[in-house]
């Protein structure tokens, strides 16, 4: 008989999320009474993936692969081509992996690429979760706490993003430096809710966010590669989407020090640096954002698609080059 981790959902999602607590278990008065099984709402809500959870969705993976990922890989809107550079592929669709989110947006293709690049082992998320999609920020970043039971130390992210200076041009590649996260600022971060230590503490800094190593290695690869020219580093602004920005939201990014806005990745940058992930990511400029009304090029998802493809070929050997660069036991 198979002794391999069987993790499905059941039906219940009390079985991987027990309930705290519920009113009629208290011994106190019950003022609420024939209220049915509800939750109690005088406790904070726990994290949806418990880490018992999170280590048995690991361990399914581990029992089916033989590689052992210290590099992690995002790949953007339109930017899936990262994987054709892995060698030794072993793929699991999203919708394989037990309580995994599947992906439903164009250009992200659902599963998890396990293999080798650049002679390292690596995992590649060929389509990640965004919150518009419907996902909370528990659903958006569980690839990241998957891949640091994994073993992961090192993630390297992309994303498709509109550029906001004028000195930007579509096709540019800019190296995230810093973020403002308009969701988390807001109270919408994905580490609230009870912290559990074993992922990271409490309160983080996000002073040093993007590894500046990282970013020194990647400007080196980048030149390496011929993709200087094309290379800028700035501030990504996280907005909630799906709807691209007003002229107004625009304005006010650029007002805000923004230099590239988009709807992903820094719900996963702080996922991954909560729990101790040496964090790179970059935003390949798909549009530029219209910065006035009488604009006739609005951003447009196909347009954003087409970019990607164009600079898949630049992009790929560029992170090839990086991932060749990084020290696995740097901090
Ligand atoms: O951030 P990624 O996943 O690259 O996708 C970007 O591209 C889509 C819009 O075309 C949005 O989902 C935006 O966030
Ligand atoms: O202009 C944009 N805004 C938000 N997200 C995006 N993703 C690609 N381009 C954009």
């Amino acid at each position: 008989m198979s002794t391999q981790t069987v993790l499905r959902y059941n039906g219940s999602a009390e079985r991987h999320f027990p309930r705290q607590n519920s009113l009629s278990e208290k011994s106190g008065p019950q003022p609420l009474k024939n209220i049915g099984n509800v939750a109690d709402f005088t406790r904070p809500q726990k994290n949806k993936y418990t880490y018992e959870v999170v280590e048995g969705i690991a361990k399914w993976l581990q029992e089916r692969t033989s590689i052992k990922p210290k590099i992690g890989i995002i790949c953007g809107t339109g930017l899936g081509g990262l994987t054709d550079e892995i060698t030794d592929k072993e793929e699991f669709p999203y919708t394989d992996i037990p309580l995994f989110p599947s992906s439903t947006v164009a250009g992200h293709a659902g599963k998890l690429v396990f293999g080798r690049l650049e002679d390292k082992e690596v995992i590649c998320c060929s389509g990640r979760f965004h919150y518009y999609e419907g996902y909370n920020n528990y659903q958006v970043t569980l690839s990241i706490r998957v891949m640091k039971i994994l073993g992961v130390t090192h993630l390297v992210m992309s994303n498709a993003a509109g550029g906001l200076p004028s000195d930007y041009n579509v096709g540019d590649i800019m190296i995230l430096k810093d973020h403002i996260n308009f969701i988390g600022m807001a109270g919408g971060s994905p580490l609230r809710g009870p912290n559990d230590e074993r992922w990271g503490e409490r309160f983080i800094s996000t002073t040093h966010i993007y590894n500046k190593e990282m970013r020194e290695q990647a400007k080196k690869a980048a030149e390496e590669c011929g993709l200087g020219p094309y290379l800028k580093e700035g501030v990504y602004c996280m907005v909630g989407g799906p709807n691209f920005e007003t002229v107004a939201e625009c304005r006010m990014l650029k007002l805000l020090g923004g230099d590239a806005v988009g709807m992903s990745t820094v719900a996963e940058s702080l996922v991954a640096a909560h729990s101790g992930i040496t964090v790179f990511a970059f935003s390949l400029i798909t549009n530029m954002c219209c910065m006035e009304y009488d604009d006739q090029s609005p951003p447009n998802h196909e347009e954003h698609l087409m970019i990607g493809k164009q600079r898949t070929a630049l992009i790929q050997a560029w992170v090839r080059n990086l991932v060749g660069k990084i020290q696995l036991n740097q901090a």
